[in-house]
């Protein structure tokens, strides 16, 4: 049977590590990590997901500046917010939730974002030196962050081992697989038009499920004794619920939790710690911005 990796404890023990270090800067320079949270339109999950952001920050003594924009807001009025955001002293980290909607071109928006208060690591010059051997971004994506994190955290040693990374995303699995990279494994990347996914996958010692397919991921799929990181936060029916939905990842948990060495959960593994990484990033940005400003 597999080790469970908690990652809702871990991201607990980041928190309390970084609320500790909130309190130190707000004690030696009066100031404290700013983070603005920017949502456009009214989806539910991205609200839901804001919300969470917005009350950890709450948590750990971080400002967060709110930016609620309208569904039909124009591309040139996102921009404009984001620039306003990009000279505010206060704010250290921007984030804007994606997606956008249609009519908004979510690359235009990212590149306007200061390089400086890139949080999510979105903007393509930090993607562009996570890519490049020997250069490091000023952020890494949080999720991307956050399986590194994980496995770092459960002993799993990364150099020299075979990952695969299920997915493809500019958001997940592109960067994943660039830090895995970087961190010396050798990587796969399997996607929807891959053949076979299967046979790639029971090979890897290190499995990063980021493709949004519920449970797409079986058992059989897995290296006896592998690392299973699972991203997919997927909303499946569920009558017995008051919601009437239940998470499920991309990975048949039941099963796979039989053969790896190490599965995470969900919910409870990458997401919340995704979230600390957010966390974390804006602490660095504002440690960086005081040290440039002092
Ligand atoms: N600019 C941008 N940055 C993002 O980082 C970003 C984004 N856009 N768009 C959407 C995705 C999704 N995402 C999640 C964050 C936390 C959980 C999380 O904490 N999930 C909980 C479950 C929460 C629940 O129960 O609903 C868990 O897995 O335990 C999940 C998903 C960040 N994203």
């Amino acid at each position: 049977m597999a080790t469970v990796i908690d990652g809702k404890a871990v991201a607990q023990t980041i928190r309390s590590e970084i609320a500790e270090e909130v309190r130190q800067l707000s004690q030696k320079y009066g100031k404290v990590p700013g983070l603005a949270v920017v949502i456009v339109g009214n989806r539910k999950d991205s609200q839901s997901y804001v919300g969470m952001k917005r009350k950890a920050c709450a948590e750990l003594g971080i400002k967060s500046f709110d930016v609620d924009l309208p569904e039909q807001v124009s591309e040139a009025e996102v921009i404009k917010q984001v620039h306003e955001l990009n000279a505010n002293p206060d704010v250290h980290g921007i984030l804007v939730q994606l997606p956008l909607p249609k009519h908004i071109n979510e690359e235009k928006v990212l590149t306007e974002i200061s390089i400086e208060k890139d949080v999510d690591g979105f903007h393509p010059l930090n993607i562009g030196k996570l890519a490049m051997k020997g250069r490091d971004p000023l952020f890494l994506p949080c999720t991307p962050k956050a399986c590194l994190e994980l496995l770092e955290r459960s002993g799993v040693s990364i150099k020299g081992k075979n990952a695969v990374v299920v997915g493809r995303s500019n958001i997940v699995g592109l960067p994943a697989s660039l830090l895995l990279l970087k961190a010396d494994a050798t990587v796969s990347i399997v996607h929807s038009r891959t053949n076979q996914p299967e046979s790639i996958i029971r090979e890897a010692d290190i499995v990063i499920a980021a493709a949004g397919q519920p449970m797409m991921i079986k058992g059989s799929w897995i290296k006896p004794g592998a690392a299973v990181i699972d991203v997919g936060t997927n909303a499946v029916d569920d009558p017995t619920k008051k919601s009437g939905y239940r998470l499920v990842g991309d990975v048949d948990f039941a099963e796979a939790s039989k053969v790896a060495g190490w599965i995470t959960p969900v919910p409870g593994g990458v997401g919340p710690m995704t979230v600390t990484m957010l966390l974390k990033n804006t602490l660095d940005g504002a440690k960086r911005y005081i040290a440039q400003n002092n």
